[in-house]
């Protein structure tokens, strides 16, 4: 059997009497892009939270790439290769798009550019970081100040920075919120493209681009998951569609 990326045993989290993320148990197999969708209120973001060690978990485990790391703080989850897409108040607006992302390639390789000359640092943080924004589809943009890209732009610059970390789970929350429909078609783009590279959870509201991007669907209704499996099958499914009456038109 292949190793999950990520495994969740049991997770559980309350507030007071309101379990917001109940008995959680699920496996994210290496290079799938799997969703977890759900009504409003449902849990998603906790759970997201949970899983990159923003929240404490009260019970259960998080299994990151073979290790337990359910009581490890978010840093050193980061440092084992989960990330989550950052918010884009993280991005510097001061500083170029490619600025930002050698910054991240930067933090990334610790120090092992300490002996190179000024002109060899730049190349070998420029290069990985024009790949990452190429990636995105964000090349063209690479000198312009990140304050002053689009908003749709300052999201891929987020996956781009996000990237440049080579997770090996990336955690998005919500990515295409905010965004515009020509936006939104090419942030969908963008992780369509990301999907080859590496391992994704995504929470996301759009339905057209979740199944159109999921290899696998999760469907979280008041903490609990009730139904883990592909794009079609979730469709079909008549527990998960009754979830949504009054929530989404149709799943
Ligand atoms: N710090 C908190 N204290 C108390 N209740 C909280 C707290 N954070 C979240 N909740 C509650 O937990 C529930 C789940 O919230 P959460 O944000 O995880 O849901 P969600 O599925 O991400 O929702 P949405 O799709 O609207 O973003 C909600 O009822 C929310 O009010």
């Amino acid at each position: 059997m292949t190793k999950s990326v990520l495994e969740l045993r049991n997770l559980r989290k309350a507030y007071g009497a309101l379990a917001v993320t109940d008995d959680v148990s699920l496996s994210v197999h290496p290079g799938e892009l799997h969703a977890i969708i759900g009504p409003n209120g449902a849990g998603k973001t906790t759970l997201i939270h949970q899983i990159s060690g923003l929240l404490p978990s009260d019970s259960g485990e998080i299994i990151f790439d073979g290790e337990d790391v359910t009581r490890l703080p978010m840093h050193q989850r980061v440092r084992r290769g989960l990330a989550r897409s950052f918010q884009i108040t993280s991005i510097l607006p001061g500083f170029s798009a490619l600025e930002n992302v050698a910054l991240a390639v930067q933090a990334r390789s610790g120090s092992s550019f300490r002996f190179f000359g000024h002109a060899a640092r730049e190349r070998a943080l420029n290069e990985p970081a024009m790949d990452c924004l190429n990636l995105v589809d964000l090349g063209a943009r690479a000198q312009i100040m990140a304050g002053l890209l689009s908003h749709g732009e300052k999201r891929q610059l987020e996956l781009s920075i996000a990237l440049a970390t080579e997770p090996k789970l990336l955690l998005l929350d919500e990515p295409l919120a905010g965004t515009g429909q020509e936006e939104s078609q090419r942030v969908v783009e963008t992780l369509r493209r990301l999907k080859s590279h590496t391992t994704i959870v995504l929470i996301e509201h759009d339905m057209d681009a979740v199944f159109s991007l999921a290899d696998r669907v999760s469907v979280l209704v008041n903490g609990r998951l009730i139904a883990t499996d592909t794009p079609e099958r979730i469709r079909a499914n008549a527990e998960v569609r009754a979830a949504y009456l009054g929530e989404e038109e149709a799943v």
